[in-house]
């Protein structure tokens, strides 16, 4: 036997370093272009005697980087095959998670059977294809391999890799979490980023029984979400997209954001957190659309805060403006610096236009994917432009106050365990006589100290709002007094303005009588004229006439004379 085994090693020698041998001629005295020739046609033999075939599924394929979207249902399909198959696996840990999540390891084989029929899976990491664009230069592309017989390949291409797809999306959906995304600014990831979004799992715990609201409003929008979450064919029979928007408006910490997560854990839904002022244009806007999924809600805070909604036209002209009075002062200081500064903050501003954004809505955001609502916030709901809350695309305006009665219970539920106390009495009669928001009522709910009771608690809050109802009083008496100073002005100014009045039509009247006996005087003045000139007339016919007469007594006087 002894003697059997060496004799065999004696050969397996032999062979070995014969095929060494060739391997070194043929590298050596082949030239290449003879070589290449050979490999060439070695390989078209060797593959036309093998019966398998091969089909890679690439994590990113062609030179625009798009994701395969075979890639993510088969990794969970293989996740699912592969913990109790295959011998090298690799296991990660997710916050949130009881167990790691294990998958098969790179080069690991798994083995599956689709209606009798073997095919073998294999998890591969290798340099991009040369026509791919690189992720990032040490990125490597992430494969799955299928491997199967020759015979069986009708079978294969047409209905197993169909069904791997199908279960994988229905085991991802079985085992999804809830994730958070945020939009990374546009140099984050490089141009070619594949990441437009970065995630987080999404543990808001937020819910609507912990919401602080009107009890009737809550179950009214509750339903509208559930009944929206149910309606993939009423909304097919009406012929509209399947989505929804919502306009939540109203002070600071009266629970906009809260009730964003309370949404998305009940419907389920990943939430997209868009911000605005970090999308470079409206085409990276439209990127960014693309790159997200069904079921999520999609954010956009504090609307008018990350948009110009006053149009581009004030934009402009308030650029322009801003660039006159850099130029001036540049001018002034004879340097070109601040043209330079200008430019570079134009560069860096959101080019995102209000018109982009309704685009985004009414056009893509409408017509691509499904089960999914759109949510803008805003302090100032008169702020907004609108065009853009109209209902089509804003469909429901939800008005978020500051804390009721029924808020406060739930609140007091929530934070002490109470449904009732004898101090509710005074806090609601307090709760009506102020504006105090949920978020300041919570605040004053919560225990400071260990050893701080319900009791204790809520004594706290109705401190609180006494100091906030003392405030408002002050307020209002402040504002009474300064009202009431108002009214005494505008009623002096008032009497100033009659009695001026009064002086002026006096002062006319004065004026009219002056005038007419100015005139009356003027009158009596030609009258007298008139009688002068009348009496003047008198007395020259009166001494013409005695004139005539004396002529006639001389003439008279002569003629006797001369008799
Ligand atoms: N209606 C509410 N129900 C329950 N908790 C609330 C409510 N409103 C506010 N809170 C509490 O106050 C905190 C702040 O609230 P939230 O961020 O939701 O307010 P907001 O209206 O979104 O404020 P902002 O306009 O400043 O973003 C929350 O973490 C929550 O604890």
């Amino acid at each position: 036997m002894r003697m059997l085994g060496g004799a065999a090693l004696g050969a397996l020698d032999l062979v070995v370093s014969k095929i060494m041998i060739f391997n070194f001629l043929f590298d050596k005295l082949i030239p290449s272009s003879i070589k290449g020739y050979i490999e060439r046609y070695g390989q078209k033999i060797v593959n036309s005697l093998n019966p398998y075939i091969k089909i890679s599924f690439d994590e990113f394929s062609g030179d625009r980087l798009r994701r395969n979207e075979a890639f993510s249902p088969i990794q969970h399909y293989l996740r699912e095959k592969s913990s109790g198959s295959a011998k090298r696996l690799k296991a990660h840990v997710i916050k949130g998670w009881h167990s790691p999540i294990i998958s098969m390891d790179y080069n690991e084989e798994v083995t599956d059977e689709f209606q009798g029929v073997k095919v073998w899976w294999t998890a591969v990491k290798h340099a991009p294809h040369q026509n791919t664009l690189l992720l990032s230069n040490s990125m490597e592309q992430r494969s799955y391999r299928l491997c199967f017989h020759k015979r069986c390949r009708e079978l294969i291409i047409e209905s197993y890799i169909k069904h791997v797809v199908e279960e994988g999306k229905a085991i991802a959906e079985r085992n999804r979490k809830k994730r958070l995304y945020s939009n990374n600014p546009s140099e984050a990831g490089g141009r070619f980023s594949s990441n437009k979004w970065s995630n987080v799992a999404f543990e808001h715990p937020a819910t609507f029984d912990t919401l602080a609201m009107e009890p009737e409003k809550k179950e009214k929008i509750k339903n509208e979400l559930v009944k929206f979450r149910k309606g993939k064919e009423y909304y097919a029979k009406i012929g509209k997209a399947w989505k929804r928007g919502y306009l939540l408006y109203g002070p600071p910490g009266t629970g906009k954001s809260t009730m964003i997560a309370a949404m998305a854990n009940l419907l389920d839904y990943d939430v997209y957190d868009l911000e605005l002022t970090a999308v470079k244009d409206n085409t990276e806007l439209k990127r960014l659309l693309i790159d997200t999924s069904n079921k999520s809600i999609m954010v956009i805070e504090d609307i008018d805060c990350s948009l110009d909604l006053t149009g581009q036209r004030e934009k402009k002209k308030k650029l322009k403006k801003e660039e006159e009075e850099e130029d001036n002062e540049n001018k002034e200081e004879g340097t070109n610096t601040v043209t330079e500064k200008a430019k570079e903050k134009k560069n860096k501003e959101s080019k995102v236009t209000l018109s982009g954004l309704l685009n985004f809505i009414d056009g893509l955001w409408s017509a691509c994917g499904e089960e999914r609502i759109i949510v803008f916030t805003t302090n100032h709901i008169n702020k907004l432009d609108p065009a853009l809350i109209r209902r089509g695309r804003m469909d429901k305006h939800i008005e978020m106050s500051y804390c009721c009665f029924e808020s406060f219970k739930v609140l007091a539920k929530n934070y002490l365990d109470i449904e009732s106390h004898s101090l509710f009495g005074d806090i609601s009669r307090l709760l009506e006589e102020t504006n105090m928001t949920p978020a300041d009522v919570a605040e004053n709910l919560m225990p400071k100290l260990e050893k701080d009771d319900p009791d204790t608690c809520l004594k706290n809050l109705i401190e609180a709002l006494s100091k906030e109802e003392a405030h408002l009083k002050a307020e209002k008496e402040k504002a009474r007094l300064k009202a009431e100073k108002e009214e005494k002005e505008k009623e002096e100014a008032l009497l100033k303005a009659q009695k001026e009045e009064k002086e002026k039509e006096e002062a006319l009247l004065k004026a009219e009588k002056e005038e007419k006996e100015k005139e009356e005087a003027l009158q009596k003045a030609k009258k007298e004229e008139q009688e002068k000139e009348g009496a003047c007339q008198k007395v020259e016919k009166e001494r013409k006439v005695k004139s005539n007469l004396l002529k006639r007594l001389l003439k008279k006087m002569n003629q006797q004379s001369k008799k």
